[in-house]
């Protein structure tokens, strides 16, 4: 069958492919090693065929000598679950307010389903996942999150009590160090614990972040359902630092989800990550096009 596709094609088609690997060339050379943190979004996480091309763009990274990580969110499959037992999804600066009834919600719908669900993809792409939530090895040790009102003239207190939501104190990467010597591709769903065994729901970009700075990675991919940053007018914006991100925030130009994830892409490239990435998960194989070729997709972030 390969055989057949290969002489079918013409000679641009395949001096096409030529390029195409040739360009790939001092990616591949540059990043065999080095490990590569994705985040991949729930709303990133929706069209079959999408789902399909981003396993098989995680497995090609693994093959070719990277260590891609891979951090999942959910949030629109929690708000669906949800749904079907009559509970209402609020959300506070981007953050789930989350009861002990929603907690429990949120970690079988992370912990289970959509954690399964990507370990299976990228065993259909022929990789080899093991997945993990931040219970696993005790990898990722909470505390609860203390929510700055970032709106005082809301009617709300200036620290925002969201129940069981957690921010990351530290990540212990020894069973992931493990995971990956041993070439498993490790796919992690943000809940995490404190001392005393209670679950916290993490908002996933912070745990992608706060993995990649534990894990001295090379990038952090942040994969959603925009362009990328993009400005009032909705023009995407390329490249960003420290304060032009404080100026959107302050004028509102940031807003819900994407802050938690200007927030850690920045924090990131400020402790060690080499570059911080907000990328079109819409776009077919944005993965591949972002490590692999001259056009890097979507907002880069630096320090
Ligand atoms: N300046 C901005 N540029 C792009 N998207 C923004 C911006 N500010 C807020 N957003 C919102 O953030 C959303 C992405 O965050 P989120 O819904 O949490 O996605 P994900 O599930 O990928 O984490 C976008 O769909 C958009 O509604
Ligand atoms: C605290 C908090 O908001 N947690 C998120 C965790 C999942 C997540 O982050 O999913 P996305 O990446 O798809 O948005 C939530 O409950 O939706």
């Amino acid at each position: 069958m390969r055989a057949q596709q290969t002489m079918n094609l013409n000679k641009e088609q395949a001096q096409n492919i030529a390029s195409v690997l040739t360009e790939a060339l001092p990616y591949i050379q540059r990043f065999s090693g080095k490990t590569i943190v994705v985040k991949y979004g729930g709303n990133a996480m929706t069209d079959e065929g999408l789902k399909q091309g981003f396993a098989r763009d995680i497995v090609l990274m693994k093959l070719v000598g990277m260590n891609p990580v891979v951090v999942h969110g959910g949030g629109p499959q929690i708000g669906d679950l949800l749904d079907r037992v009559g509970k209402q999804s609020e959300f506070i600066q981007g953050m789930r307010v989350t009861d002990t009834e929603t907690m429990d919600i949120v970690e079988m719908v992370l912990g289970g389903l959509v954690n399964k669900e990507i370990v299976n993809l990228i065993h259909q792409a022929g990789g080899n996942a093991v997945g993990l939530t931040g219970k696993d090895g005790n990898l990722i040790c909470a505390t609860k999150m203390k929510m700055k009102n970032l709106a005082p003239e809301l009617d709300a207190p200036e620290i925002i009590d969201l129940g069981h939501v957690g921010e990351v104190g530290q990540i212990n990467t020894k069973v992931l160090d493990m995971l990956i010597q041993d070439d498993f591709i490790p796919v992690i769903a943000p809940v995490g614990v404190d001392k005393e065994g209670q679950s916290y729901n993490i908002n996933a970009d912070l745990v992608a972040g706060k993995i990649a700075e534990a894990l001295h990675a090379e990038k952090l991919m942040l994969l959603t359902n925009t362009a990328g940053l993009l400005d009032k007018q909705g023009t995407l914006l390329t490249g960003l630092n420290a304060e032009s991100v404080d100026k959107l925030v302050e004028d509102g130009t940031i807003y819900g989800g994407m802050l938690p994830k200007i927030q850690c892409a920045l924090e990131a490239v400020q402790n060690g990550v080499h570059s911080s990435h907000i990328v079109d998960g819409r776009v077919e194989h944005a993965v591949m096009l972002e490590v692999f070729t001259d056009e890097g997709v979507g907002t880069l972030i630096t320090a």
